[in-house]
């Protein structure tokens, strides 16, 4: 819910006919105020680096409204449709994909203007490393791999239950994959008021709101009749305005979405966490492994660039090879060393681990560079920013 009340202002009813020689997105935009989308002081507009996203067009007020998607303007899986052609028990982003596929690309389907303004099917198979070819897959850091590959395992498994229906509808994998993507970077969770059952959507002009980390974005919110947006802070006109998709490290951003966040003024992302799980586990002995797992503290190592800090699990599984049986017992239970501080010995200890590993992201650097075909392509920018970040936050955490 809004942190404030949310003002409701006043939004231009009146839309003018649609012309074909219309910027797509202003056509989109009619179709959506025709739809019962309140749009209040943003337009979308090309951003750097982002695609398409939302700019304000002029001064806005923190705990303003400045979207409201009804509930009728939002596109959910055709359940007849759905039932039809026995897809009703796959997977909720399945049947959306289908629905999609099928409805946007009907002949003289107004849904039409929306698919207009979708990223294109190339921008994707650019952008999402569950499209690249396996040896630029490689090139991922390696807490990447295990994501991608639950992905691909979804993947798969939708593309068996669709590709029948895909089949009898003339449409191909990659078509099919394209939706299933959209699906995958667009849609919200659904649920209706009176205890109906929820369903995964998509929501028209929300899903052209790019991701800012948490702390920062607009609040998203569902009310009983649809989804609203209110501003955050206030606004300057030309600001774009963020959601935040989640507090994700940017591991996950990119398996997901095909982005990584950038640092603002200098500092990381606050979700951003190195993971150190393939650092610090093949260090541990068989007995230390399972007191870990007994604990709960097996796994989950990371290293928080914004705040330079590895987290409680990574302090706890040092420990355990540092310290006595008791020591380590006390640190857990009270969170700090029973005697004499060893925070000291636990950074010195990952200092020799991180200057082993920087050496090898350093060539991964270099070999990622060497790689002449796919130089200067989304995939290689995007891999050679993260494995950057990743050789910043380890020197960082080495030098300080
Ligand atoms: C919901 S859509 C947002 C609209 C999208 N930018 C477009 O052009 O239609 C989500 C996609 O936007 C892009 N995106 C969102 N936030 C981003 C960010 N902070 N930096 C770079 N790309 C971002 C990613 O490609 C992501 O998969």
């Amino acid at each position: 819910m809004p942190a404030r009340a949310a003002k409701r202002k006043k939004v231009a009813q009146s839309t003018p006919a649609i012309s074909a020689d219309h910027d797509k997105h202003t056509n989109f935009t009619h179709w959506a105020i025709n739809h019962g989308v309140e749009i209040n002081g943003v337009k979308p507009a090309n951003i750097p680096d982002r695609g398409v996203g939302l700019l304000t067009t002029k001064s806005v007020k923190e705990g303003d409204r400045v979207l409201f998607i009804p509930e009728r303007a939002m596109f959910k899986p055709d359940t007849a449709l759905l039932r039809r052609e026995a897809l009703d028990h796959a997977s909720p982003q399945a049947q959306l994909a289908v629905s999609a596929m099928l409805k946007f690309g009907a002949k003289d389907s107004s849904l039409k203007l929306w698919q207009d303004v979708w990223p294109s099917r190339e921008t994707f198979e650019e952008s999402m490393p569950m499209c690249w070819p396996a040896s630029t897959q490689d090139f991922l850091p390696p807490p990447v791999q295990q994501p991608l590959a639950c992905q691909l395992a979804d993947y798969r498994n939708d593309w068996s239950a669709a590709s029948k229906v895909c089949a009898q509808h003339g449409f191909s994998e990659r078509e099919f994959k394209y939706h299933w993507m959209i699906v995958n970077s667009r849609s919200f969770h659904w649920k209706p008021p009176r205890g109906k059952g929820g369903s995964m959507v998509m929501c028209p002009f929300i899903d052209y709101m790019n991701h800012g980390p948490s702390g920062g974005g607009c609040n998203v919110s569902q009310s009983p009749k649809g989804y609203e947006v209110v501003a955050d802070r206030d606004y300057d006109p030309e600001e774009e305005v963020l959601a935040t998709y989640g507090a994700h490290s940017n591991d996950k951003l990119l398996v997901h979405y095909g982005f990584i966040c950038s640092s603002t003024n200098g500092t990381p992302s606050p979700d951003d966490q190195i993971r150190l799980d393939q650092l610090i586990i093949p260090t541990l002995g068989a007995d230390i492994r399972s007191q870990l797992q007994d604990v709960g503290y097996l796994g989950g190592y990371a290293l928080s660039p914004a705040t330079n800090a590895i987290c409680f699990k990574t302090e706890v599984a040092v420990r355990a090879k540092l310290l006595t049986s008791n020591e380590w017992e006390y640190f857990i239970s009270n969170g700090e060393d029973l005697s004499v501080d060893k925070s000291p010995e636990v950074k010195r200890f990952l200092i020799t681990l991180f200057a082993e590993h920087r050496k090898q992201v350093m060539e991964t650097l270099v070999k990622l560079n060497g790689v002449e075909e796919y130089r200067g392509s989304a995939a290689h920018t995007t891999l050679f920013f993260r494995w950057t970040q990743i050789l910043e936050g380890l020197e960082a955490f080495m030098n300080t």
